[in-house]
């Protein structure tokens, strides 16, 4: 995605800071996005110096750029389960943070991106402060099975919501997702609770996951003209 010089700096800022709090030893979540994507490189740089840690990529392009960036990089199933050693941090952009609850998968990785997240032991949120809105109120990405979609379509109407596909923008036809699915954005207006929404979108058959990231952040790392605002939530 294309942003003005000003807003890549403030993502710049924002990755770099939750990138130093990475620790020797840690196994990393690698979010995706152009946010999480400055993480990556700062934390590839901090790898160039002898840090030592192994990365779990959220999604095909962040695999890509963490191989680019010389990452040792991991499987989630390797990491986690009886007796594994877990994620110890996630970094992860976002496309709206309120009250520390997030809208995800404007790049349609949210499902990869919410195992990994959700797993860690501490998630970073790495944003620009024109994601912060005092309630959440762009469409909800909603990853579907494809034969699924005119059923989650048809239970998101009943929800008081509107889906619609999403098209590729360079070819014919609908983006697939890297797990070979669909997604439908669905708007709802400003969502009033995150909660009660999240858990009806993950009850309706055919959703393999949505965007709603309630209650999994754990810091908020917003990049500004000046420096780095971090909150805990
Ligand atoms: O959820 C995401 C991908 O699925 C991204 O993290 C989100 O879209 C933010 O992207 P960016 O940092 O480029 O603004």
């Amino acid at each position: 995605m294309k942003t003005s010089g000003g807003t890549d700096a403030m993502k710049r800022r924002a990755g770099e800071s939750a990138a130093s709090t990475v620790d020797d030893g840690d196994v990393v979540g690698l979010g995706t996005g152009s946010t999480a994507a400055h993480a990556i490189r700062a934390i590839g740089e901090r790898v160039d110096g002898g840090l030592d840690v192994r990365g779990v990529a959220t999604s095909f392009a962040s695999r890509e750029l963490a191989i680019e960036c010389g990452i040792h990089l991991v499987d989630l199933d390797e990491v986690t389960g009886p007796d594994s050693a877990g994620i110890d941090v996630a970094v992860d952009g976002a496309d709206r943070v309120a009250d520390g609850d997030l809208i995800k998968g404007g790049g349609g990785a949210h499902a990869r991106e919410k195992l990994v997240d959700a797993a860690a032991d501490r998630f970073l949120v790495v944003a620009d402060p024109s994601k912060e809105t005092a309630a959440l109120d762009r469409p909800v990405p909603v990853e579907v099975l494809p034969s699924g979609r005119g059923v989650v379509a048809d239970a998101v109407r009943e929800a008081g919501g509107e889906a619609s596909l999403r098209r590729a923008e360079r070819k014919d036809g609908p983006v697939v997702t890297d797990n070979g699915n669909l997604l439908l954005d669905c708007a709802f207006g400003e969502i009033p609770d995150p909660g009660t929404l999240a858990a009806e979108l993950a009850d309706t058959p055919g959703v393999v996951e949505h965007g709603l990231f309630v209650g999994l952040a754990d810091e908020i790392h917003v990049g500004t003209a000046e420096g780095v605002r971090v909150r805990e939530v």
